[in-house]
């Protein structure tokens, strides 16, 4: 009986190191293995260790559906038509275009590599502002990247702190010793004010304040993080409360770090507001996660605020959306206040900026492209370790990688996939139209009629989305070989990583993206869309400018089915004829090192080049 579930170790026919097949030229999909490989009857793939019963299990189970028939629906237009009400919605109450009031002051032109110098950087006291935090509020990427770059400043002996709302839904049983710490907080909010309660608790060692407010808005208590038609109120709230908690505290941060538009006022309080309350040496930093999500809104926010001076926040040079005459936008207000702006790679930094990826707010990256860079996301190397991680069954590392197999036998336990020599591709991730959903339908559709398993875990705040992929799960759910689970869910994501021989990334955009990192550390191969921290971060076996032991996965182009079946069908081919260079994909991955070291060390070079000195 073999030891493990994946590829063989002695390649079927013997090439040339990571050779490109004559039919695998990049994004032009060649023929892969259609059923497993022949020799697989051999004995030449390693087979299940459940052994003759699975194999039984899965031959005598009659492949129910063995072309399943791939529907088209577009999701673009989907989620579409849900943003544009809610645009509308927002801005129908204020009808009258604002008059331009030009003052700008964009900076002085910075290069990036001139201060990511390491120089010596004093002790500093660094408060991030932010709506989500893994693993007690979180919904995406932002959550790990505070949780993540938090820790690495702290333990490089910085201060931090961290200032979040404190929903009702999030998860109380991981903050220790949470207790009340500010009493009567007053926060201004239109004529009046809100009393709130702050709390203090440790997130695995992070100190973390919690703002909750007592009025009938109920903000923070609507067991869901986004997804309510007042939103920008919510968070703009919590900014304005995040600011008076600082002032009324006595907290005088060096550095302010805020994310995405829901803390885009964030700078502008600092500069117009609390900045002459005795604030004066705090300075922002303010890092740009998705710059699709920016917080387009009417004025009645700017009132809430106590922003009063319409015509002067209105203008293009601030808050003014340029799109929407009517409009402001948290976002640009974050860009245009805040002293330094950072998004999340080098490639999405130009991406967005030059290649219309901006979602509109390019003329505001032009203007302010002296203190604008990308700096590349990590992972936090202590919960994504497969040598100590408690959510999988059976730990490993590169010295033992083939006990990465036996996570692989307890994912398919799980999610009641046949137990078979195929490989499993999977996706983890939000089903946003961001990340090519239709892509990854069509690899779904792909993977299990050409000799693949396919997992999907997402989820999404658009019902339509996430009743279309309950619909889908509806009509494959009898295959053995494919799954797709709807909801959130931490653990189960950890199981996937660990028992997946491969990970798909078909972003339509993706200004860094975490799950090929993750998938990397967890010797999951990742076959991504070459946009953003994607091409920055993943290096195609058969085509990278990059030495042999630097190429860790697949890369494709063309955002259609062509390009994503090129990388499919070269991954499953290699995966079957090839698999020690497959297992050598695996290693690099495992090898590179995505930890917050490196970023960690650009954000305090930032945070010393702007800080007041
Ligand atoms: N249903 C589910 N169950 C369990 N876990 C789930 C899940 N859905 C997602 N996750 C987890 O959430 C994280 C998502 O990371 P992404 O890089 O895809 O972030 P996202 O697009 O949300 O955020 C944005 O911010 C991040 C951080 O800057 C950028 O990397 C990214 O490009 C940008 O779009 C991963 O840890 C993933 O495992």
């Amino acid at each position: 009986m073999a030891k493990n579930t994946g590829p063989a170790k002695t390649p079927v026919k013997k090439k040339t190191e990571f050779s490109t097949p004559a039919s695998a030229a990049q994004d032009s999909p060649s023929k892969p293995a259609q059923t497993p490989h022949t020799n697989v009857g051999k004995g030449i793939i390693a087979k299940p260790t459940s052994g003759e019963a699975s194999k039984e299990k899965v031959s005598s189970k009659p492949h129910p559906k063995k072309k399943p028939k791939e529907p088209l629906v577009n999701f673009e237009e989907m989620a579409r038509t849900a943003e544009k009400t809610f645009a509308q919605e927002q801005l129908s109450a204020h009808e009258e275009a604002a008059p331009i009031n030009a003052d700008p002051t964009p900076a002085e032109g910075v290069n990036l590599h001139n201060i990511f110098l390491h120089e010596e950087i004093p002790s500093l006291y660094t408060v991030h502002i932010t709506s989500e935090l893994s693993p007690v509020a979180k919904v995406g990427g932002l959550a790990d990247v505070v949780f993540g770059l938090t820790w690495e400043l702290q333990i490089r002996g910085h201060n931090v702190e961290i200032i979040l709302p404190k929903y009702n839904n999030m998860r109380y049983d991981h903050i220790y010793g949470l207790e009340r710490c500010f009493e009567d907080l007053w926060v201004p909010w239109h004529n009046g004010a809100i009393h709130c309660t702050v709390y203090f608790g440790f997130v695995y060692g992070r100190k973390c304040y919690f703002i909750e407010p007592h009025s009938n808005d109920c903000f923070f208590e609507r067991n869901k993080f986004y997804g309510d038609h007042d939103d920008v109120f919510r968070f703009a709230f919590f900014s304005r409360a995040a600011m008076e908690f600082l002032l009324k505290s006595g907290k005088r941060p060096d550095i302010i770090h805020c994310h995405d538009w829901q803390t885009g006022l964030v700078p502008v309080f600092q500069w117009e507001i609390y900045h002459r309350l005795g604030m004066h040496d705090s300075r922002v930093c303010y890092t740009i996660h998705n710059f699709k999500h920016q917080g387009v809104c009417g004025p009645q926010v700017l009132d809430a605020a106590g922003l009063h001076r319409h015509e002067y926040y209105y203008s293009k040079e601030r808050l003014g959306d340029y799109n929407y005459p009517e409009a402001i936008n948290l976002m640009k207000g974050g860009i245009v206040y805040s002293n330094f702006i950072t998004t999340v790679s080098p490639t999405h930094a130009g991406e967005a900026k030059d290649k219309g990826q901006g979602f509109g707010l390019e003329p505001a990256l032009h203007i302010h492209g002296g203190k604008y860079g990308g700096v590349l996301n990590g992972i936090d190397y202590e919960v994504w370790n497969p040598k100590t991680d408690c959510h999988i069954p059976v730990q490993y590392s590169s010295e033992n990688i083939d006990q990465k197999y036996e996570n692989k036998r307890a994912l398919r336990e799980r999610l009641l996939m046949a137990d078979n020599e195929k490989p499993i591709i999977a996706f983890v991730g939000r089903l946003d139209p961001q990340k090519g959903l239709d892509l990854i339908r069509h690899a779904l559709f792909y993977c299990v009629n050409h000799g693949a398993q396919f997992i999907m875990l997402g989820s999404s705040p658009d019902p339509s989305i996430d009743s279309y992929f309950w619909r889908l799960k509806g009509e494959i759910n009898e295959n053995p070989d494919s799954h797709i689970e709807i909801g959130f869910n931490e653990e189960l994501a950890h199981l996937i990583y660990a028992g997946s021989d491969m990970m798909v990334v078909p972003s339509r955009f993706e200004p860094c993206g975490l799950t090929q990192l993750i998938a990397m550390r967890y010797g999951a191969v990742p076959l991504v869309r070459s946009v953003g921290g994607l091409a920055d971060t993943v290096f195609d076996k058969d085509h990278a400018d990059k030495p042999l032991d630097q190429r860790n996965g697949y890369v494709f182009h063309n955002d259609d089915y062509g390009g994503i079946e090129s990388a499919l069908s070269r991954a499953i081919s290699c995966y079957y004829m090839y698999p020690d260079h497959f297992r050598n994909l695996m290693l690099n991955g495992m090898a590179s090192d995505y930890s917050w070291n490196v970023p960690g060390q650009h954000y305090l070079n930032i945070y010393n080049y702007i800080r007041a000195k």
